[in-house]
């Protein structure tokens, strides 16, 4: 990992890789190359799943409930990030549209949305 680069940075850009990778036909070992050129339903499929994990996850209470909680999460924030890449979304355009949000209350946009 590139130092002071945030570890999702550096996993995006390996993912980035990994999609020239694939498209070069190195797919090799790598399992996102594998989830990048397969069935996307079958990555959506694992997105779900992972989705699924994290919130059993989240029941789980004490330490060791927590830790497997970070776990998932780390499993959940990874295949999403594999789904991105597959739609040709940056990290960027998702934190963009965070930002976009900032100041705005749930509430309110939720209001706004039914009128
Ligand atoms: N962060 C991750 C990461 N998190 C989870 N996973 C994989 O995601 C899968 C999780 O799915 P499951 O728990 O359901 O395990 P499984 O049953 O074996 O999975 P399936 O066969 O059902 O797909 C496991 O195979 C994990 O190894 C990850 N695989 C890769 N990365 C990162 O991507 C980099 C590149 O990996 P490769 O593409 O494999 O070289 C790695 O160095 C890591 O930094």
């Amino acid at each position: 990992m590139p130092e002071a680069a945030r570890p999702i940075d550096a996993l995006e850009e390996t993912i980035r890789q990994r999609a020239e990778l694939a498209a070069g036909d190195g797919l090799g070992k790598s399992y996102t190359a594998k989830l990048l050129t397969g069935p996307l339903e079958k990555l959506c499929g694992k997105v779900t799943e992972e989705a699924g994990e994290l919130v059993e996850a989240a029941l789980e209470e004490g330490d060791d409930g927590r830790t497997h909680f970070i776990y998932e999460a780390g499993d959940l924030l990874y295949h999403t990030l594999v789904l991105l890449r597959r739609r040709g979304v940056d990290l960027a355009e998702v934190e963009s549209e965070l930002a976009r949000r900032f100041g705005v209350s749930g509430i309110e946009e939720k209001a706004s949305r039914s009128k």
